[in-house]
């Protein structure tokens, strides 16, 4: 059985953390701490699945130095990956951590403007690479250069070729994706209320949104919440997970593992239920870690009894 999961990073990021005591809005700040780490959804992804011994090849744009230290720490990590080369120079996105309230604040560029000959070679290359592969996986903000519906003709694609698809994207680009069916979406609850135009304030509200994008050819939405868990609905289960406590050192990553833990449940089988207790005992290890550092899977193991899991009656 093909098991190759292909992870998509239109627009990566070299993820630069910087750690104050007290962030002052308008005020002089000074940085007690500094790591960078290679950064954007799929590549995230890519590093956690890498980890949990998965055969996983992460692809997408890269470009210029900040690509270059990036394809550097792909490689330091031994992780597969078949980028598509850009004259234009990836994104550095920042990401401050106040150490004295544990919020972590995320100031992301847009990233530089892909060209269309460039677009061609990357639809050139997954086009043979989806021969081989189980999953796609597709996460995070489209560059500027390419459309909103990019994801839409991507899922198209790999559907034709059997392949199962997860988007975690937000904005037009989920809203374009979700028309073309993903097997799984990831949103966290803001984008899914921003998705469906309401406040949720309730597990029922979230579940029957939840319904409204199944109805459309979504089979599972699995809604993350930070600190308060996540949902996971399909058409006829719906199942809360409350995460254990943690002390969030950065919580960037956190959603990603959460989609790796995903892609790992479809290739071995796992109920909802189990999946959705895998997805949060990953996001929450990984929002206890540094930076943009990502779960192990003894560490993940270690805690699933721990993710508290009840069904939520319609
Ligand atoms: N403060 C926290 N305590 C425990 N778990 C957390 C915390 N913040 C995030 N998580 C875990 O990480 C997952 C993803 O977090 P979330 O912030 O919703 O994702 P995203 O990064 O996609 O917005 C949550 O479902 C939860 O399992
Ligand atoms: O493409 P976007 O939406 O700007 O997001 C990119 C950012 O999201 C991350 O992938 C983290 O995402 P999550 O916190 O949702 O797991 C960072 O590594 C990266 O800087």
């Amino acid at each position: 059985m093909k098991k190759l999961v292909i992870t998509v990073t239109l627009n990566p990021a070299l993820d630069k953390t910087v750690t104050i005591d007290g962030l002052e809005v308008g005020g002089l700040n000074r940085v007690n701490d500094i790591r960078s780490d290679a950064g954007g959804k799929g590549i995230n992804v890519a590093k956690v699945l890498k980890g949990f011994h998965e055969e996983v090849t992460a692809v997408g744009y890269i470009g210029g130095h900040t690509g270059k230290l990036i394809l550097e720490r792909l490689e330091q990590e031994d992780i597969r990956h078949s980028f598509t080369e850009t004259l234009a120079e990836t994104r550095m996105n920042l990401k401050v951590v106040d150490s004295n309230v544990q919020v972590t604040t995320e100031i992301n560029e847009r990233g530089g403007t892909v060209s269309e000959p460039e677009r061609t070679l990357f639809h050139e290359a997954l086009h043979l690479l989806l021969e081989e592969a189980y999953i796609l996986v597709l996460g995070g903000s489209v560059p500027p250069g390419i459309e909103s519906s990019e994801y839409a003709l991507l899922i198209e694609s790999a559907r034709s070729k059997g392949v199962k698809t997860i988007l975690d994207a937000d904005g037009d680009a989920l809203r374009y994706g979700l028309k073309a069916g993903p097997d799984v979406i990831k949103p966290n609850i803001h984008e899914l209320e921003q998705l469906v135009g309401a406040t949720l304030a309730t597990e029922q509200e979230i579940v029957r949104a939840a319904r409204q994008l199944i109805a459309e050819g979504t089979h599972w939405v699995i809604v993350s919440m930070g600190g308060e868990g996540s949902v996971a609905v399909s058409k006829d289960e719906a199942i809360r997970a409350r995460p254990f406590s943690i002390k969030p050192e950065s919580t960037v990553g956190a959603g990603d593992s959460m989609v790796a833990a995903i892609a790992s449940s479809l290739i071995h089988g796992r109920s909802l239920t189990e999946t959705l207790r895998w997805a949060t005992a990953a996001g929450s290890v990984t929002a206890s870690k540094p930076g943009t550092q990502v779960c192990g899977p003894e560490e993940v193991i270690a805690r699933l009894q721990d993710v508290g899991i009840t069904s939520i009656e319609v």
